[in-house]
């Protein structure tokens, strides 16, 4: 697999706040990648960071080969869209999409159009007048049209109505399928965004703490529910990634495969065994003590969650 994203040993602080600690993955070419994590996590510290926005403290980053911070050659095959994407003041839709192919050799004008046709963009209003919604479609629009090799969406659709998400991922399976780039995107509608990616990276508190594909993370992790102490018994020695209770029950989030003894154990005491979606498994993830994954967080918490311890619940302005 050849990388179009390559970054080792990533640090990133802002003053005394360490946003990024020894970040480490690799993105294939030709990919749809979700950057996941929760409010914080550094999710935009990395995607700006690899669009040669911000500065990185340490380590090393390739952008299809190249590092990207003030490196005119990697940042012209490049395509950031953030949800505060800045416009000079005055411009309308029309503007953005008529001054587009000056920054996106790949711009595709007909796809910028029917787009604009598919979100019912007013192309004539001042961008600053769009509403939340539109002015996410407008984002969208560019990262889509530029077909650049490397397109970044960073929370792309805030403000967007379900239809629109809809079109949203369709148009951009289509157009991947036929003009493959390599597309990384953070979103925090995951089971909305899941079919659409096919690697998925998650970041908690500034390290990562899943890097695989979709189809291994799904089946990666388990469910199991039913009394407290039957689910503590056959998850013993197994690392519990979230725990529910109520009253006797409970229900938990195991890592790991649910391999065929762990099965008959399950069916003997009548628990019941379920998969886990990939928004399930992130925000387990999420909940987990940075102590307890073994990674040292910027704000970690002392003491690791355990069955027992159920309370553990476009360039800048077109550069
Ligand atoms: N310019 C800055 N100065 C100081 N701290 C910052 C700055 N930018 C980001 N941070 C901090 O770095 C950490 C990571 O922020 P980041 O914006 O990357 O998170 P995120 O995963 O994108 O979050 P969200 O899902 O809410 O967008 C946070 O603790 C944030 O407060």
């Amino acid at each position: 697999m050849t990388a179009a994203i390559e970054v080792q040993g990533l640090c990133k602080y802002y003053g005394g706040t360490r946003a990024l600690e020894d970040v480490a993955f690799s993105i294939g070419k030709n990919t749809i990648c979700g950057l996941l994590g929760r409010n914080g996590a550094g999710k935009t510290t990395i995607m700006s960071i690899l669009s040669g926005q911000e500065p990185k403290t340490s380590g090393r980053i390739l952008v299809n080969g190249g590092e990207p911070f003030e490196n005119a050659a990697v940042l012209a095959g490049l395509c950031f869209v953030r949800e505060n994407q800045k416009y000079p003041e005055d411009f309308k839709a029309s503007h953005v999409l008529r001054t587009s192919p000056w920054f996106f050799e790949n711009w595709d004008a007909e796809l910028a159009g029917e787009l604009a046709e598919a979100f019912r963009l007013p192309l004539r209003t001042p961008i600053k007048k769009l509403s939340r919604g539109q002015l996410s479609s407008v984002a969208i629009i560019v990262g889509m049209a530029s077909r650049a090799p490397v397109t970044i969406f960073d929370e792309p659709y805030l403000g967007l109505d379900a239809t629109a998400r809809g079109i949203f991922y369709d148009r951009l399976l289509q157009d991947y399928m036929e003009h493959p780039r390599t597309i990384l995107m953070s979103t925090h509608l995951i089971d909305e965004a899941a079919n659409l990616l096919e690697h998925v990276i998650v970041i908690d508190k500034g390290t990562k703490v899943l890097d695989s594909s979709v189809e291994e993370a799904r089946a990666g992790a388990f469910t199991l529910s039913g009394p407290a102490e039957a689910v503590a018994a056959v998850t013993e020695g197994r690392r519990v990634l979230h725990t529910q209770s109520l009253g006797g029950l409970r229900s938990v989030t195991v890592e790991g495969r649910a391999d065929a003894g762990l099965r008959s154990l399950a069916a003997e005491r009548g628990l019941e065994l379920g998969a886990v979606s990939l928004q399930e498994l992130v925000s387990a993830y999420g909940l987990l003590d940075s102590a307890e994954s073994g990674q040292p967080g910027p704000h970690a918490r002392s003491g690791p969650q355990t069955p027992s311890d159920p309370s553990a619940q476009n360039k800048e302005a077109f550069r």
